[in-house]
């Protein structure tokens, strides 16, 4: 139920127009990211990973991987969304989804415009969801360069509902949902990779300083005995190791990215990601190894089959 602190009016909420934002980004910023989801975490040579923290063998940009994109709706989030009717506790926000569909390479640097736009708000009775849509567009250009759904859960901000049926609103395709069945045969690939115990102060320089992340206290207020891995390291880390394992090393093979944060992730545990290749789909969850929970499960949509799974 809605707490004293969160106080919703879905038709103030869904009348909102939420502003431009921008974003302009280097080499730099593509390499912290990489080295913020493990990029040579483990081997500083890493022959799949070099590429995305340096020139490798003298290529002229470093190589992004396509989850940088999700930083993009960063910038709206973050600092708050400002809407009117919308009053919730942000200490008690999750990060529940990530929908992103890159359509074109993402450049090693830009400046870019976002749209933003409401895309869902739904009634749960004990939480609230909200999905923000971020479109963006290289500065002067016309052309799409990828688009995120990121989907917050609001613990404690549901229940504001004024009829018996709870409220319920999606302006998006249902083929665009991110439930997965998980196949029960053996995976056609695993990938295992420690987190560090800094693993999210050092993903925070990438633009998510939610001190859930990283203050004891904050960490505790929330319900949690400690900070907790950022949800969208957590699928960096996965859709790292699909490349690596399925796309042959090429970050540009990846289409769309769906992903649930389904139980939260403590730096320094260790990721196992499954992976199942159906067609030109790669249906995937991520345990944590230590205590044997599956914190993530999506699928990626690739271009083509360059594997010899
Ligand atoms: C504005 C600023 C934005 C900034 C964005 C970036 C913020 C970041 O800094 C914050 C983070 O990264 S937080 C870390 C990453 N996220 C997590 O760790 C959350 C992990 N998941 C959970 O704990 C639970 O699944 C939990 C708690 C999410 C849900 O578990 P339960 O309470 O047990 O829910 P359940 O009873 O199973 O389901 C209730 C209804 O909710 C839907 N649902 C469940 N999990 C969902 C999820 N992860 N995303 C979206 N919807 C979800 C269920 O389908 C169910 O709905 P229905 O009854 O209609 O089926």
């Amino acid at each position: 139920m809605a707490t004293r602190d969160s106080v919703f009016n879905p038709d103030l909420v869904l009348a909102h127009k939420l502003p431009e934002t921008r974003y302009t980004y280097n080499e730099r910023d593509v390499a912290i990211y990489a080295l913020g989801v493990g990029a040579c975490g483990q081997d500083a040579v890493d022959s799949d990973e070099l590429k995305y923290v340096y020139h490798q063998n003298g290529q002229e940009f470093v190589q992004v991987l396509p989850t940088f994109a999700s930083l993009l709706s960063l910038g709206s989030l973050t600092k708050g969304l400002g809407l009117p009717g919308f009053k919730y506790d942000p200490s008690l926000l999750l990060h529940g989804q990530q929908y992103i569909e890159v359509y074109r390479p993402l450049p090693s640097k830009a400046s870019l415009v976002n749209k933003v736009t409401l895309a869902g708000l739904q009634d749960k009775g004990k939480a609230a969801i909200l999905e923000i849509e971020t479109r963006s567009y290289e500065q002067g250009s016309e052309e799409l360069l990828c688009m995120n759904r990121t989907t917050v859960f609001l613990r404690g901000a549901g229940g504001f509902s004024n009829s018996s049926q709870p409220f319920s609103y999606k302006n998006y395709p249902s083929n665009q949902g991110i439930a997965v069945k998980i196949p029960q045969t053996q995976p056609s690939a695993v990938c295992e990779e420690r987190t560090q115990p800094s693993q999210a102060l050092l993903y925070r320089l990438s633009g998510d300083y939610n001190p859930l992340h990283s203050d004891p206290e904050v960490a505790k207020l929330a319900g949690f005995p400690r900070p907790i891995l950022h949800g969208l390291c957590t699928l960096g880390f996965a859709i790292k190791a699909i490349i690596k394992c399925v796309c042959k090393g090429d970050p540009t093979a990846v289409k769309t990215i769906s992903g649930r944060f389904l139980m939260t992730v403590f730096p320094g545990e260790t990721l196992i990601t499954e992976m199942w290749l159906q067609g030109l789909r790669v249906i995937y969850q991520t345990k944590v190894k230590e205590r044997n929970k599956v914190v993530l499960s999506g699928y990626v949509n690739i271009h083509g089959l360059s594997s010899s799974l």
